[in-house]
């Protein structure tokens, strides 16, 4: 018996950033969109909780219950009082720290899966209720499409989107850390008013619309300069971008992957191509959004039986 959920990346168009709560979060209007780059999450009962992963970024995933994935199935696991015996396996291929909410997407898929195998009956409010107790981001893994994220991005409302946009995505060769890049978001904006994050109508219409130049036009990341600031050499990656002719260039969420809005598939295969030979990234990908949520792909009732 094992069953097996696909989730997707994510790009955030809009990242609004308030100031800093008193909690250490920073209330946000974050615009998410997923994104056609997944992870895929097999879960086997075992005797005990282990955890592996593959891909090319593997050996940056922590195997122990620091894991996103491990985190949700026991949260699942202990609401329920049952024994988390279960082999989580974690099929890689977002990028590890990348602002594309990899490790968010293991913990969504992680949970869906454990409530088929356990056939936990947890409801998608009680899902999404321990997805938000996971991770700000890990609702929005669990149902995808295109949604705003207020608070501190947990509460979700989603949002229609018109057309199928292209993305281009630029893997940087190192990572960064979330919680660092909103800290240096707090220096930069020391002594500064910071307004309260909203979000913008035009880019909620372009988004409806499927208007790709209204998108591109649109797009914002608060967050931003504080990547910036602490990896510089991100600067190169947007301008090759940009000249290959991306309708436009930002960094995804926290960074360091950059994401190029194109018109086209041909066009997403020249800007790559450009990326690439620009020597300023480590691998470049394309997808298409939005992309649906997490998604049993397979539930095998008999693997594991004799
Ligand atoms: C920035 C965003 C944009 O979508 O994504 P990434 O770029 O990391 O993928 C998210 O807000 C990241 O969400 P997530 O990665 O789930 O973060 P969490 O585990 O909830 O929080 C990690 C840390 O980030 C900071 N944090 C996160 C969310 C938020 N609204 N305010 C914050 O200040 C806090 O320092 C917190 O301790
Ligand atoms: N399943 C997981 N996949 C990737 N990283 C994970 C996972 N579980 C925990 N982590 C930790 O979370 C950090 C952030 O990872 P990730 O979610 O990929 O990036 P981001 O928050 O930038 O989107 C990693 O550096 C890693 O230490």
């Amino acid at each position: 018996m094992s069953v097996t959920v696909r989730v997707p990346a994510k790009v955030n168009v809009q990242l609004a950033v308030g100031a800093a709560r008193p909690d250490g979060f920073h209330d946000l209007a974050n615009v998410f969109l997923a994104v056609g780059l997944y992870d895929e999450v097999t879960v086997t009962p075992a005797d005990e909780l282990t955890v592996t992963c593959e891909g090319p970024d593997a050996a940056e995933v922590p195997l122990d219950r620091t894991n996103l994935a491990a985190r949700a199935a026991l949260a699942l696991a202990e609401r329920r009082g049952i024994e988390p015996a279960v082999h989580i396996h974690i099929a890689k291929d977002i990028p590890v720290a990348g602002g594309m909410a990899g490790g968010s997407a293991d913990g969504a898929g992680a949970l869906l899966a454990c409530n088929e195998l356990w056939r936990a009956g947890a409801s998608r409010a009680e899902l999404l209720a321990i997805c938000a107790d996971l991770g700000s981001d890990v609702p929005f893994s669990l149902v995808g499409g295109a949604a705003l994220g207020t608070g501190r991005g947990e509460r979700l409302t989603a949002l229609e989107v018109g057309s199928t946009f292209h993305w281009v995505f630029a893997m940087a060769g190192r990572g960064l850390s979330t919680p660092a890049v909103f800290r240096e978001f707090d220096r930069l904006a020391e002594g500064r008013d910071i307004p309260e994050p909203v979000a913008s109508r035009d880019l909620l219409d372009a988004l409806a619309k499927g208007d790709a130049d209204a998108l591109a036009a649109a797009v914002s990341n608060d967050l931003q300069p504080a990547a910036l600031s602490l990896f510089p050499e991100l600067a190169d990656t947007l301008d090759a971008g940009r000249a290959a002719g991306a309708l436009t260039a930002l960094v995804s969420g926290s960074g360091p992957t950059t994401a190029f809005l194109v018109r086209d598939t041909a066009s997403a295969q020249k800007v790559s191509e450009a990326l690439l030979a620009s020597g300023t990234c480590r691998t470049v990908r394309t997808a298409t959004a939005p992309a649906p949520g997490a998604r049993v792909l397979t539930t095998d009732r008999t693997a594991g039986s004799v």
